[in-house]
């Protein structure tokens, strides 16, 4: 296999170097106007994404943290030139990059791969995981020269993300394998790119709590081991904490706050922050449904509307601080605590606006919950540093060493 990065060479050690950036990222969808409606109304669109700036690094995992609706899925396949934009910039080493379609999509693919939320839907159920695999090896020009060398290709692969042998699964059929093993080949025919950036939208909320964890540790470890920029999208802010270096909340389209995921989630300070990790789900209600409810409803209230966004900051009909500057100011980001990595797009944290020092103090008479507190991943050994064996051993049901075979 021609891959870059094999488990014989010594690791390059991560060096944090920019791959993929996202500069004032927009998209804006217009909304379908139909009947009468088409003649008398003005064209309206859906502002699902605005002003999104980001970087995700190699070797670092970020998360972009927020709830149904908040834009997440749509950053990622902006990123991923899935969609045009509206407007902003997409910067591949600091390549301003326009795709669409082609050799040039093609090209850009190979750098940057996305994972999608759902394994059974994104493998096709009439074709063998051999079929997926060659296939994604070929078109990225992996495949090597001759069976011999596809084949070493494809166990390569598939013991990249730990379905060993690799042999027991390449004649399987998609139906035969768990979700977690699935997800594991979705990632395999991701990797099969070479890529620098992964764009994982949700890799874990459709599989089983069990299992959620092995597959989380492979990202892990493939980020460690092959150096990997990896945006992580979750509902789930216990799980940005668990996995993610730095995390990145979203709401209504538009960034609030950002930092490094022990800190955004420890001493979180937009107020939606706040109430994102005081709304995290218990660890029964988890453990009790297949897919997490990601309602945040801890102070009522709803998310605006997208077509007519609230001005100034879009949390305002819903934040329990709200100043007159908040409904019609958009703020800016503000370093928190003086803090230079720590933001919050909030006025609160303005010198001039914001009694940022007595919101300080009433947070910290009133700590919101932790996530370590409720977080179906803190009762795992890998919440410590981690280990890149992890996933191939404990109780892991969706890999081939634990589960002895594709079912
Ligand atoms: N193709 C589209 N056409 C019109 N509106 C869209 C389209 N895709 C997304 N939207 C809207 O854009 C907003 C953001 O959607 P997006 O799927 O990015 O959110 P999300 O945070 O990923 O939510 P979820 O976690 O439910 O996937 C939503 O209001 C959604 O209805």
């Amino acid at each position: 296999m021609t891959l870059t990065h094999t488990s014989d060479q010594p690791p390059a050690p991560p060096d944090n170097d920019t791959v993929l950036e996202a500069d004032g990222l927009t998209k804006h969808f217009a909304v379908r106007r139909v009947g009468r409606q088409a003649m008398t109304r003005a064209p309206r669109v859906v502002h699902a994404v605005d002003d999104v700036t980001l970087t995700l690094r190699r070797g670092r995992v970020t998360a972009l943290v927020g709830e149904s609706g908040s834009g997440k899925s749509t950053v990622a396949r902006l990123l991923a030139q899935l969609y045009p934009r509206t407007g902003g910039d997409i910067r591949l080493h600091g390549t301003s990059v326009t795709v669409r379609g082609g050799r040039r999509f093609r090209a850009y693919n190979r750098k940057v791969q996305m994972i999608f939320q759902d394994p059974f839907a994104s493998l096709n159920p009439v074709h063998t995981i051999r079929y997926h695999l060659s296939r994604a090896l070929r078109i990225h020009g992996h495949g090597g020269n001759g069976a011999a060398e596809l084949q070493q290709a494809l166990e390569e692969l598939l013991e990249r993300v730990q379905l060993t042998p690799a042999t027991r699964y390449l004649d399987k059929f998609p139906h035969e394998l768990s979700g977690g093993q699935r997800q594991r080949v979705a990632i395999a025919r991701a990797l099969a790119a070479d890529p620098e950036a992964l764009l994982a939208d949700e890799p874990v909320s459709m599989l089983d709590v069990s299992i959620r964890l092995g597959v989380l540790n492979l990202l892990r470890d493939l980020k460690e081991r092959l150096h990997l920029a990896i945006l992580y999208i979750t509902h789930d802010i216990a799980s940005a904490r668990y996995f993610a270096d730095d995390t990145l909340v979203m709401y209504a389209g538009r960034m609030v706050e950002g930092g490094d995921s022990e800190t955004v989630t420890q001493n979180p300070a937009h107020p939606y922050t706040q109430l994102l990790i005081s709304s995290a789900p218990d660890p029964d209600r988890i453990v009790g449904e297949g897919t997490p409810d990601d309602t945040v409803d801890a102070s009522g209230g709803e998310p605006p509307s997208l077509i007519d966004p609230p001005a100034g900051c879009r949390f305002n009909p819903r934040c329990p601080h709200a100043m007159d500057i908040c409904r019609t100011e958009l703020p800016p980001r503000l370093p928190v605590d003086g803090n230079p990595d720590h933001w919050a797009s909030c006025w609160l944290f303005d010198a001039e606006h914001g009694p940022a020092k007595a919101e300080s103090a009433a947070k910290a008479e009133t700590p919101a919950e932790t996530p370590s507190e409720v977080s179906e991943y803190s009762n795992f050994p890998g919440s410590d540093p981690p280990d890149p064996h992890e996933t191939r051993s404990g109780s892991e049901s969706d890999q081939g060493s634990a589960e002895g075979g594709a079912r």
